[in-house]
């Protein structure tokens, strides 16, 4: 049966609960398994299997130590009618080109696949482990994530969610989601800094001895939401082979064919999921890593340097505004080797001077990886080329990777992470119209394409703001154990 052990090694293997409730391990480093597990499925049984008997096979095989009845009810729950496609990530075909739409829950963003099942696997890590205590989830998010996490967590008993979210550098919907968050268990703040900033909080938190005194005084289990947590990328891994499978259905490829793959990403979370599905066996011919003018992983895969020393940009793909992207920890790791010393000498390299130079046998390890970035002009621009010539609407980080995308002889699943819906206004300048916010955005943005506002924003702007507080970096740890305190 696999554990889970941490990037750094300086920390006990745990079972798949426990890393679930932990987040991060005690020595700072993410929690991977100690092995690849073997999937009980056929690349041929893809093709007839729905997402929810596909995302079983991948929970019972990365989460051995739940109960098979327990995971099914919990993907039951996590993959219902709250998805407006009964597919849940349902394929858009342009000849070799698959957007693999990954917006159809409840927030319109990719971190709805896991963040509406991370709650019901906590509540059953939590019952395997005979734990009595309050749950108190801790996320960083630069727009999407904040809000899925809430969407997830609200309500849910026994459990509260607080939120960090940089002030400015979201969009006009993202804060909204976020500041009318109705849920009673939901504390949201937004940060006089960046993501980075907040994800070192979120960090440092999980493991500051002095908070966990004060976290056991109260009777609390802290986690996080972030992809920090394996909960977080376990259901992630789900997609692609569900995206595959669909590729199978309609004939576009034989069972076994390679297909690329190309991801926008800031975090790294989606990527190395899709890093993770090929490592159990969907096959994978290459992966292409997006970034936005934040694009200190093009510059990492080009150059085997990682040097977040450069100005953050506040970007018109927000989620992506990101230079500390921490699931990369978890690739070094198996391109070290799974050589956690190396590991460990790489992330205090990049805590003390800023960056780290990856040893050449390492490269060597990540050759089917190639990394791109676009600029903002390039983004405005690939949205209007793509609704011009495919009449499909593609929203800006999606863009960033259809920019770095050309026409192959090979199938590609391109990851469409959230509605243009989401970003109105930045589709309505790339679609030459005025950026109107609010409401109005979203009107203007469905007449200017005869496409429909989707259903999860209906009542959106009716509801009220419930969250204002603005907070400093030196605010966060007292503002955090002041929400939640009983
Ligand atoms: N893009 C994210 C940033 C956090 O990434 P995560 O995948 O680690 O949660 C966001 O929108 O919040």
């Amino acid at each position: 049966m696999i554990s889970y052990i941490s990037t750094r090694g300086n920390s006990p293997a745990v079972s798949s609960a426990q890393a679930i409730l932990k987040g991060l391990a005690d020595d700072g480093g993410l929690y991977v398994p100690d092995a690849w597990p073997t999937l009980d499925l056929t690349l041929a049984d893809l093709k007839s299997l729905s997402y929810q008997e596909i995302a079983v096979k991948v929970f019972t095989a990365f989460l051995p130590d739940f109960a098979e009845e327990d995971l099914h009810e919990a993907i039951r729950k996590a993959y219902g009618s709250q998805w407006q496609n009964e597919q849940i990530v349902p394929l858009a075909d342009f000849g070799h080109l698959h957007y693999l739409e990954l917006f159809h829950g409840p927030t319109m963003a990719f971190k709805d696949v896991a963040l509406q099942a991370l709650p019901q696997l906590v509540k059953l890590a939590a019952k395997k482990e005979g734990l009595d205590k309050e749950i108190a989830i801790l996320t960083a998010t630069s727009g999407d994530t904040g809000t899925a996490a809430m969407a997830g967590f609200a309500d849910v008993p026994k459990t509260k969610i607080a939120v960090l979210y940089p002030k400015k550098g979201i969009s006009d919907i993202q804060r909204q989601q976020m500041q009318s968050e109705p849920g009673k268990n939901t504390y949201v703040y937004g940060l006089e800094g960046n993501f980075d900033q907040a994800q070192r909080a979120v960090k440092e938190l999980l493991s500051d001895a002095d908070f966990h005194d004060f976290l056991e005084k109260e009777q609390i289990q802290l986690s996080s939401a972030n992809s920090i947590n394996i909960g977080r990328l376990i259901p992630q891994i789900v997609y692609y082979f569900a995206g595959y499978g669909q590729l199978i259905a309609k004939g576009d490829i034989a069972p076994g064919e390679a297909i690329d793959i190309v991801v926008p990403t800031g975090n790294f979370g989606n990527m190395l999921a899709a890093y993770y599905a090929s490592q159990v066996g969907l096959p994978v011919h290459h992966f292409t890593v997006a970034s936005n003018e934040n694009n200190v992983l093009t510059d990492f895969f080009n150059q085997g340097v990682y040097d977040r020393r450069r100005d953050f940009k506040v970007t018109n793909a927000p989620a992506m505004d990101i230079l500390v992207s921490s699931n990369l920890e978890r690739l070094l790791y198996f391109a070290t080797n799974r050589n956690s010393d190396v590991v460990r000498q790489l992330m205090t390299d990049l805590q003390e001077k800023g960056q780290y130079h990856l040893p050449a046998e390492s490269r060597t390890a990540l050759q089917d990886f190639s990394a791109g970035w676009t600029s903002q002009e390039t983004v405005l621009q690939t949205i209007q080329e793509t609704y011009g010539k495919d009449h499909y609407l593609i929203d800006p980080h999606t863009a960033v990777a259809k920019a770095l995308y050309s026409e192959g002889s090979r199938h590609t699943l391109l990851a469409s992470t959230a509605s243009p819906y989401k970003f109105a206004q930045t589709v309505l300048t790339a679609l030459g119209k005025e950026a109107v916010a609010g409401q109005a955005g979203l009107v203007a943005l469905s007449e200017a394409t005869k496409t429909t506002i989707p259903v999860q924003m209906a009542n959106l702007y009716e509801r009220p703001i419930r969250h204002r507080q603005v907070i400093t970096t030196d605010q966060i740890k007292a503002t955090i154990q002041a929400a939640f305190k009983h």
